[in-house]
């Protein structure tokens, strides 16, 4: 679905302590990938917990137009009839993945080694984003692509009619790419191995493997040497959909900056690939307790306990933690304005081909609302006001972007003004439910 219909401004005012249960929505990354992993397993795949934000409906949407039958049956409660690897029927018209880098460009992998054609696009955010990460690797199997200059949506794509299996080092940290690869290589006869020199979220390598995949990770001097042997039969699977830990991140770093908070927030991912954000905000002196650590859809997690935390520090932080925090460098500009001294963002140029260049929007957006930063390609440095001192007031452009409309929110709850956003509509794509939550937990965020 391209757009969000009309733009929806939002305020967020200075709140009282955040108190509750915070409850997130599935995670977005395994939802997109219980679909498409779904539709080329052979039988019956049930999903609970699926996150029902835009971007995964896109992606239903698509599985369905590849010859998946696709069913909801309940709140969260889904049920995927797979036609296999290969399987895939030619879709009738465009493939519109809406906001969704993921969904665009896994479905781009899944139907890259089958006879068939297809032409995706996207909301005015996606049809600025590279896909030649995707194209380029796709090309080695055999695979065509005919998009906008730069690789910009819309895009057509040919798939090879008799694949080949590729060896593919990532050139950027990418998750996408990885899984981009990994599923075009599900329908290439023999070996297909990817490279990656920084660990990039593991969600396609531990789903495949659960989806009766061959597959194999190992650890070398170069990076993680995926191998997945190609043409399996993929099992359906019972998928239970952990919480997104990148949707936690916004109850959670508002409970720290606004006063008085103490918020319980359950069943937040402790995977390496994902906690980033966790440990910067631990190392930034953030109250965090980690409680009854255990394993939920097959994803190790823990209930956190998190309380206002009145003396948080600025940190550096190590630019190779960056794949597992990437989507969270918005929210943590925002704490970093709540803290003392200088928090430093390096190696986070990857934000700048997100839903908008995030780098540029929390920059501006914060510097409007009286906070100074520095910033080039690679880096942002915030220069903290210590807790409650951001001065607030202004109105954020959120460019179609979710994170950077969600952000700018929270930072309202704890500044001196109200700060509005132009634009909040993008939140449904990943938190349809944050507004609603969020004003439970005893936040003022309004429309207009
Ligand atoms: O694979 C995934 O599910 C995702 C990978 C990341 O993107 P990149 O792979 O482009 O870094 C992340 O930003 C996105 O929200 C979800
Ligand atoms: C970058 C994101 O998603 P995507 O790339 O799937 O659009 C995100 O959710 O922050």
């Amino acid at each position: 679905m391209s757009g969000h219909g009309d733009a929806q401004p939002m305020t967020s005012a200075k709140c009282g302590p955040l108190k509750g249960m915070a409850s997130v929505p599935g995670d977005k990354s395994i939802s997109h990938r219980s679909l498409i992993f779904g539709a080329m397993a052979v039988g019956q795949t049930r999903i609970t917990g699926l996150l029902e934000g835009q971007d995964v409906l896109d992606t239903a949407s698509a599985m369905r137009a590849f010859g998946a039958t696709v069913t909801r049956h309940g709140e969260g409660a889904w049920s995927v009839n797979g036609v296999g690897v290969g399987g895939f029927q030619e879709p009738a018209d465009v493939i519109d993945c809406g906001n969704s880098g993921t969904g665009v460009r896994l479905i781009m992998g899944c139907m890259a080694t089958t006879a068939m054609t297809a032409t995706f696009t996207g909301d005015a955010s996606l049809r600025k984003r590279p896909m030649g990460r995707v194209t380029d690797p796709l090309s080695l199997f055999g695979t065509q692509a005919y998009g906008r200059k730069g690789g910009r949506l819309p895009m057509t794509v040919v798939g090879a009619a008799n694949p080949v299996p590729v060896r593919y080092a990532l050139p950027v940290a990418s998750a996408q790419v990885k899984s981009a690869v990994l599923l075009a290589g599900l329908n290439a006869p023999g070996q297909t191995v990817v490279i990656e020199k920084e660990p990039t979220r593991d969600h396609s390598e531990r789903m495949l493997l659960g989806f009766g995949a061959e597959l194999t990770v190992e650890k070398t001097p170069e990076g993680n040497v995926i191998t997945l042997t190609g043409r399996p039969e993929l099992r359906p699977q019972t998928v239970a959909v952990p919480r997104d830990p990148s949707s936690a991140a916004f109850p959670v770093c508002a409970a720290l900056i606004v006063e008085g908070s103490d918020i319980f927030v359950p069943g937040v991912s402790q995977n390496l690939t994902r906690n980033g954000l966790y440990l910067t905000l631990v190392e930034m002196g953030a109250e965090i307790e980690f409680q009854n650590p255990r394993e939920e859809g097959g994803e190790p997690v823990a209930d956190l306990r998190v309380r206002f935390s009145a003396d948080m520090k600025g940190i550096e932080v190590p630019p190779e933690r960056a794949p597992s925090m990437i989507d969270e460098y918005p929210i943590l500009s925002v704490v970093a304005a709540f803290a003392s001294g200088r928090t430093v963002m390096r190696g986070v140029k990857e934000l700048r081909v997100k839903e908008s260049d995030r780098i540029d929007a929390m920059a501006r957006g914060l510097e409007a609302n009286g906070v100074k930063i520095e910033e080039d390609e690679d880096t942002l440095i915030v220069h903290g006001m210590g807790a409650g001192g951001m001065p607030g007031g202004a109105t954020c452009a959120t460019h179609l972007d979710h994170r950077i409309a969600m952000s700018f929110l929270v930072a309202g709850m704890a500044a001196q003004k109200p700060v509005s956003v132009d634009d909040a509509s993008p939140i449904v794509t990943s938190f349809p439910i944050f507004e609603s939550l969020m004003n439970g937990l005893g936040a003022e965020i309004r429309r207009g």
